[in-house]
């Protein structure tokens, strides 16, 4: 600064501490400000103002219009940035998260679970993160125990920070007809790292059958878009949508994989975990999924047919859901393959050669393995395997579950407007 006040031929004569907030010793004139005529002494204590950042450029600034010299423009720039640097919003902590998301069985990827921690002190469950639906809901100490196999509780009666958001409830049916209900809580909730407080978290009082047998599994941690959240009468935000503001950058990224743990991250993307570019395409966010166009497929080595392909990338849903017309051309191609109403849906003989399954991102190409593409046998030990290609006839969206988002690091990207990217990995 002396410096910048010698190049100028200026005295170093520093304005007054800034951030000195004088305050009257009461000996004033009644309002607390300024000393009396009467005494004819007066003392003025300093104070420090909170959170007061130093910022060189504007004190140079101030100076400059102090003494009526006319300032330079690189200094207002200086200025203009300075500020920038050290404003609330600039200086508010940034976060991100980041937790594994493990296989729900370790033979087939039925589904993925992921640690959480809820209250205070911390309860700790698993919970299924899912981009096809809004709503946060875990098994809990209102649950009936008969409906209750082996998962992980949240009781709110044992943490000093859940808060009952009297009078809501909620109630889901999902697309494989499996359904919960209940009521509210408010409580801190955290995942790899990343903390949240007064997140709604529902408490399920009923769960379908489906979801007890799922003993694993703690409940849903929803990452659609909050228009879908079922609480009534006031509609709840999803985890993601309450920590977005907060976090370094407003996305969440999964990258899911084959019979072994991947990760969800929370605002920001890891360099490491996909190889070339990330393509980005716009998402339409009505009715609530993060749904997109995928610019078309290939069966095997075959050639790409282009015809655009709406669908929600979901990871809630195991399987890939697209139109008959797709399934035809990718069925015709695996020896024994019939679309069994016994089984609901495509099987073959798992010794069965499958091709690939190529779809379109733009310009881009992400190829599903055939070992994706044998999901399972259709009951333990069978010689018949279950297609991880199905038909979305019957469902009213196409889907890209686990089978399709294990091939790809994806980008879920909650800016305004929304958008999702995928990356090969
Ligand atoms: C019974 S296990 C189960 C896991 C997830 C879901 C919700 N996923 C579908 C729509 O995203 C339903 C049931």
């Amino acid at each position: 600064l002396t410096a910048a006040f010698a190049a100028l031929g200026l005295a170093s004569a520093l304005p007054p501490r800034i951030g000195t907030t004088v305050i009257g010793n009461g000996n004033g004139n009644g309002n607390g400000n300024g000393p009396s005529l009467g005494s004819g002494r007066a003392t003025f204590k300093q104070a420090r103002r909170p959170h007061y950042r130093f910022n060189g450029a504007r004190a140079v600034y101030r100076t400059y219009l102090k003494y009526g010299v006319p300032v330079p423009e690189a200094l207002l720039k200086a200025v203009a940035h300075t500020d920038a640097l050290s404003s609330p919003e600039a200086m508010k902590k940034r976060a991100t998260g980041s937790a594994a998301a493990v296989p729900v069985d370790e033979r087939f990827d039925i589904a993925y679970i992921t640690p959480v921690t809820i209250g205070t002190p911390p309860q700790t469950l698993q919970l299924d993160f899912d981009t096809g639906s809004s709503d946060l809901w875990v098994f809990s100490s209102h649950t009936p125990p008969s409906q209750i196999r082996g998962q992980e509780v949240y009781a709110p009666n044992k943490s000093s920070t859940a808060k009952l958001l009297d009078g809501q409830t909620w109630s889901i049916t999902y697309g494989d007809g499996s359904a919960s209900r209940g009521n509210v809580y408010t409580d801190n909730f955290a995942v790899g790292g990343l903390t949240v407080e007064g997140q709604a978290v529902e408490c399920a009082q009923q769960v379908s059958s489906s979801f007890t047998s799922e003993e694993h599994m703690d409940g849903l941690l929803g990452l659609g878009f909050s228009t879908l959240n079922t609480v009534s009468p006031k509609g709840q935000l999803t985890f993601f949508d309450n920590a977005k503001s907060k976090l370094d950058s407003p996305v969440f990224t999964a990258d899911l994989k084959y019979r072994e743990a991947g990760t969800y991250d929370f605002g920001f993307i890891d360099k490491a975990k996909y190889t070339g570019e990330i393509v980005y395409v716009p998402v339409e966010m009505d009715p609530g999924y993060w749904t997109f166009t995928s610019s078309g497929y290939a069966v095997g080595s075959g050639n790409f047919n282009a015809a655009p392909i709406s669908g929600i990338a979901d990871t809630g849903t195991s399987l890939v859901y697209l139109p008959n017309s797709i399934l035809t051309a990718y069925y015709r191609q695996v020896q024994g393959a019939t679309n069994s109403a016994n089984y609901g849906g495509y099987v073959f003989p798992c010794s069965a050669t499958l091709p690939a399954f190529t779809f379109g991102i733009g310009e881009a190409r992400f190829t599903i393995p055939p070992a994706y593409i044998s999901y399972a046998p259709v009951t333990e030990g069978s010689a018949t395997c279950f297609g991880g290609l199905q038909s979305s006839r019957g469902i009213g969206v196409n889907i890209w579950g686990d089978v399709a988002l294990k091939a790809a690091f994806v980008v879920y990207n909650g800016e305004n407007p929304p958008k999702i990217g995928w990356a090969n990995k």
